[in-house]
């Protein structure tokens, strides 16, 4: 051990100094799944930590998973099951921490890949959290209130034996919301006999919930967006906007990108997407959502797919809804000069080398979309010590610890010459680590 300060703020633990080893790249594998793109971004931190296998194995390991089976009554008397997921990656650090997800695509696989990338991304914003995630392999579009309700209670009775909050505290992710969390936290604590709101964070107000904790997520992404646009001189309110997905985070981020200047100048939802080169009106555009269900269609806007939103001559890319959208093949055609990750995993490995040939500064999902778990963790304070902040103070306190894993990372990326995702992952990986072996599980 060096005893000297890193620019991480850390000493490093190892006999050398892991942040100056030289850095060797894995070959990115064939596979473009969630969990292949995680374990190569792991491999290539580990190969420039210099960590033996048997530490990259720790890393590469959930310390514990749980697949539940979910039962439904449908509202019509038929019934159906549901494959249910909880994986606790990792837990040096403090509880584990991530969201729930119910999306028809969610496998062990992915729920693997999130809860890993929630280990590294509690760790570059330094919260005392481990990662976690969850999911059920639902569509909830096609299922009523109740029903959601119905399958939300049995999956958090089913990991009643895992979850709580000193050891997992979910979150809404895709699919899940507010009111998701309210079941959650009522079936929780119903079992235990008194409420703990702790156990979940992003649940209602009324129930303990964080004033900011519905657009921190966006906030967050903004935030870094003009950190990352400073380091070149473009102010925030000069650039243009493309922004895939507008459900909780790329709504909310296109509102916000709106509110300080920039030009939104096109949208997307699962349906397709909507563009207008002089800006979209994004207050007129949420009425239209509300009306309708979906951005398509929307008043004085022309149609774009998915596919071609991703290659709009726009300053900044915004990949906001499911992983695996940028790929070898999307990747040539980004025209983008920043991409700034809101979704999880939206980039494959071969994605992000043909990026970074092309120039494009690419802000990953683990700094990016940090600003949710972030007032997740203010919230879960809030909470354990009964007592709420004001708007003001938590805007203030996400603003703060954004712009300061930013500088981290940058300050990193740029002595290393690495890639901003690289160095984010080096930070995140290399503290997880650090927790582990002080803890002395690992000999
Ligand atoms: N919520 C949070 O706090 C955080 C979320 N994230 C990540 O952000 C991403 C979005 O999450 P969130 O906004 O919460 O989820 P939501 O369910 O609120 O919204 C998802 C959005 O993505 C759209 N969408 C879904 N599938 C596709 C597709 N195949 N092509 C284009 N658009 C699609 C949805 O369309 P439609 O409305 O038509 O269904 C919706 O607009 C996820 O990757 C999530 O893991 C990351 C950090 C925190
Ligand atoms: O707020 C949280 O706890 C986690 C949010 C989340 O799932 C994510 O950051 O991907």
């Amino acid at each position: 051990m060096t005893g000297r300060a890193t620019t991480l703020g850390r000493a490093p633990t190892s006999e050398e100094d892991p942040l100056t080893t030289t850095s060797t790249r894995p070959a990115p594998a064939a596979d473009a799944s969630p969990l292949a793109t995680a374990h190569h971004q792991l491999a290539t931190a580990v190969a420039h930590l210099g960590y033996d296998d048997g530490l990259h194995q720790m890393l590469a390991t959930p310390r514990r998973e749980m697949h539940v089976a979910v039962p439904l009554r449908r509202d019509d008397g038929s019934s159906a099951l549901f494959h249910g997921f909880r994986v606790q990656h990792n837990v040096s650090r403090g509880p584990g921490k991530g969201g729930l997800r119910y999306h028809p695509s969610v496998d062990i696989d992915e729920v693997r890949a999130l809860a890993m990338w929630m280990s590294w991304k509690c760790a570059i914003v330094d919260l005392p959290f481990g990662g976690a995630k969850g999911g059920i392999g639902i569509d909830p579009r096609e299922h009523s209130t109740a029903e959601l309700e119905r399958v939300t209670r049995r999956y958090t009775s089913e990991l009643m034996p895992v979850i709580g909050p000193e050891t997992d505290i979910m979150a809404p992710d895709m699919g899940t919301d507010a009111g998701t969390m309210a079941w959650i936290m009522d079936t929780y604590s119903v079992n235990r006999g008194y409420t703990i709101p702790a156990v979940v964070t992003g649940k209602p107000l009324t129930v303990g919930g964080s004033l900011g904790r519905g657009t921190a997520t966006s906030a967050g992404i903004v935030h870094v967006t003009a950190a990352a646009l400073k380091e070149d001189d473009v102010p925030l309110d000069s650039v243009s906007v493309a922004i895939q997905g507008f459900g909780k985070v790329g709504g909310h981020a296109a509102a916000i990108f709106a509110e300080r200047g920039a030009k939104v100048v096109a949208v997307s939802d699962q349906y397709g997407g909507v563009r207008a080169d002089d800006g979209l009106d994004v207050a007129r555009l949420f009425t239209h959502v509300e009306r309708t269900g979906s951005v398509v269609g929307f008043d004085g806007a022309d149609p774009v797919s998915n596919e071609e939103l991703l290659g709009l001559d726009v300053d900044v890319l915004v990949p906001a809804a499911v992983e695996g959208v940028l790929t070898a093949t999307t990747a040539h055609h980004v025209r983008a000069r920043w991409v700034v990750e809101g979704a999880n995993g939206p980039t494959t490995t071969a994605a992000d080398e043909i990026l970074a040939a092309k120039g494009v500064t690419v802000v990953p999902d683990v700094l990016a979309n940090a600003g949710g778990v972030v007032v997740s963790y203010f919230e879960w304070v809030q909470a354990n010590q009964a007592y709420w902040w004001t708007e003001p103070e938590i805007a203030e306190k996400l603003a703060w610890r954004m712009a300061s894993a930013y500088a981290s990372v940058s300050a990193l990326a740029r002595r290393d010459e690495l890639s901003l995702r690289e160095a984010a992952l080096i930070i995140g990986v290399q503290r997880t680590a650090e927790a582990h072996q002080i803890r002395g599980l690992y000999p």
